[in-house]
């Protein structure tokens, strides 16, 4: 299970954070959709729950352990049994790397080189990126592309725990269906479990097992118009 308990996070411990006293948990899994309007501190909730933030109050726990360190302080084997694809794939792509390189950066951060021969191609097959396309940098592929490539790095490791930021927000409807049924495709044969970030209703609503509102998730306080600073410790 993963668990997020009276969350308070934010980027200045001056002002006031963007997400306060929120909760939310994911089950092994389950998906949930998380809905909310721009700015409300949704991508902020789902950076902490992938380890990828430190908040500044409440707790997570994966599995019955509650975390204690985070990005890469957090321990290894907790950290990528995390996935991440966020919305923009140009800001999450490193622009020297080709996409097999982008894809196989996870394996070789973390010591399975061996793996990279095999895995690239199975998962560049899993997500529709064709050979040619694997020897080319991020400009030289369409938005849609790269973000296969970003899917294909989310789940090379394997991850017990998808998060996807607005992962289709600037695709179109075919990419969007593809990317979900990759998506789906991997929960099925894992049991991973999903936490959804979006906009659109509909997507999540058909995508997802349950959609969470923002207003439901952080009932004290939505964005930073209506929140309070968090005291110094
Ligand atoms: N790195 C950062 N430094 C300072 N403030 C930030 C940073 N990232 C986000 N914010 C602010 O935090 C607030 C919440 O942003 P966040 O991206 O979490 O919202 P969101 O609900 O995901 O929005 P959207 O749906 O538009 O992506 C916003 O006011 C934003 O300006």
């Amino acid at each position: 299970m993963l668990e997020l308990r009276a969350v308070t996070a934010g980027y200045d411990r001056r002002s006031a954070p963007v997400v306060r006293d929120a909760t939310l948990t994911v089950a092994p899994g389950e998906a949930v959709g998380l809905l909310g309007p721009s700015g409300c501190g949704k991508s902020t909730l789902a950076r902490v729950a992938a380890l990828l933030h430190r908040p500044d109050a409440g707790t997570v726990t994966v599995d019955g352990t509650p975390v204690r360190r985070w990005r890469h302080r957090a321990p290894r084997p907790l950290r990528t049994s995390f996935g991440v694809v966020f919305q923009q794939p140009r800001l999450s792509a490193d622009p020297r790397l080709s996409l097999a390189d982008l894809i196989a950066e996870p394996l070789r951060a973390t010591g399975r080189r061996d793996t990279v021969p095999a895995r690239v191609p199975e998962l560049a097959s899993t997500v529709g990126l064709t050979p040619d396309l694997l020897t080319r940098r991020p400009h030289e592929v369409s938005d849609g592309q790269l973000q296969r490539a970003c899917l294909a790095r989310a789940l090379v490791l394997r991850p017990r725990w998808l998060i996807c930021d607005e992962m289709t927000a600037m695709l179109d409807a075919s990419t969007t269906a593809a990317l979900v049924t990759v998506v789906e495709d991997y929960r099925t044969a894992t049991g991973a479990g999903l936490l959804a970030v979006g906009h659109d209703r509909t997507l999540l609503d058909r995508w997802c097992d349950r959609t969470v509102h923002w207003d439901t998730v952080a009932p004290s306080g939505r964005g930073t118009a209506a929140a309070r600073p968090v005291p110094a410790p």
